[in-house]
């Protein structure tokens, strides 16, 4: 299958990278500052599941894309949303599976909105990936996967064959639930980036801090209770292995948004936060504490001056 991977930051570049090292058919859809540093740098990913160069990626840019592909990977910021939606629209034919792996929900609305909903996978990866300042794609724990499977749930003859695509990742992983699988990612990620950007430090500091544990168990009640509205209440096992992960002493964890803060880049603070609220006020549920952790994502936003 035909893979256009949108974007070659640290996700897709991580993903698409691993496809392309293990021989599949990866192009990634770039603007022209990525082009030519892949051009001339190739793509480079440092990981403790091992180092790789590819040289000369296959790249494309928006303007010369006309054809077809089979798989979309879109991995792309939720504040880049729109442009990349114009960019990559021309390479969706009548059979092309869009696979989004932004966090949080509301792209799927905009993705419906264009291609309708039958091109539209669910999607999700749980990774801790950045670009460092020579553009490498850097990996800095070995955990990785990365799910998909029908929004309606079960299988299907073309989730069965992405599958086989993307079988040659590590933690890829076809899902026949993957509406859930996205809410219980929703609501993890979404107490870790509003702890770890308020607090702005790790879960391990925020845990040593007088309050710290009941803020960040405070969190994850808020942003379950959102999920459960929505008919998605995190299973037991994903709770307790999320409980688990937020109350580990010493833990070094953060999230990418909280990696984006502290290098001075802009967030996803409406997409992952505040549709939660919107969500939490639309159901009449109280969330302070996630209601505070947005007023100081929308602060940093009005500081950077967008
Ligand atoms: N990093 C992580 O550990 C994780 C991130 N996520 C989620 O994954 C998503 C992507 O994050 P991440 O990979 O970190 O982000 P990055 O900023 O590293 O990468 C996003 C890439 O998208 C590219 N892009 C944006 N618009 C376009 C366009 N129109 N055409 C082509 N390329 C485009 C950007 O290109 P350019 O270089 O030109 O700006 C950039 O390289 C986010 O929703 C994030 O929340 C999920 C799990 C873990
Ligand atoms: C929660 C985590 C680390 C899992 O991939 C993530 O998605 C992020 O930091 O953006």
């Amino acid at each position: 299958m035909r893979v256009l991977v949108v974007g070659a930051g640290a996700i897709g570049g991580y993903f698409g990278g691993r496809m392309l090292q293990a021989g599949r058919d990866v192009t990634f859809l770039v603007r022209p500052r990525r082009a030519s540093e892949l051009a001339s740098a190739g793509l480079v990913i440092k990981s403790p599941n091992g180092d790789v160069t590819l040289k000369n990626p296959p790249t494309v840019q928006a303007d010369k894309l006309s054809e077809k592909f089979d798989i979309v990977l879109l991995s792309c910021k939720a504040f880049d949303l729109e442009d990349a939606i114009k960019s990559f629209a021309p390479a969706v034919g009548d059979k092309t599976a869009i696979i989004p792996l932004l966090n949080g929900m509301l792209h799927l609305d905009a993705l419906d909105k264009k291609f309708g909903a039958a091109h539209v996978l669910g999607g999700l990866c749980a990774i801790a990936a950045t670009l460092n300042d020579k553009r490498e794609v850097v990996q800095l724990q070995p955990m990785q996967s990365l799910n998909f499977g029908e929004r309606a749930g079960g299988t299907s003859d073309r989730v069965r064959a992405i599958a086989d695509t993307f079988s040659v990742v590590n933690g890829a992983t076809a899902s026949d639930h993957i509406m859930q699988d996205m809410w219980e990612k929703w609501v993890f990620l979404a107490s870790l980036a509003a702890s770890t950007c308020l607090m702005r430090t790790s879960v391990g500091n925020i845990l040593a801090a007088p309050g710290g544990k009941d803020f960040l168990l405070g969190i994850l009640d808020e942003c379950s209770a959102i999920a459960g509205a929505a008919g998605h209440m995190p299973g037991g096992p994903f709770f307790q292995r999320t409980r688990g992960l937020l109350t580990a002493e010493g833990s070094q964890m953060t999230a990418s948004m909280f990696r984006d803060i502290k290098a001075g880049l802009p967030v996803e603070a409406d997409h992952v936060i505040g549709d939660l609220i919107v969500r939490a006020d639309a159901a009449k549920i109280p969330v302070p504490k996630l209601r505070t952790a947005y007023t100081h994502l929308k602060a940093y936003e009005k500081q950077r001056g967008a």
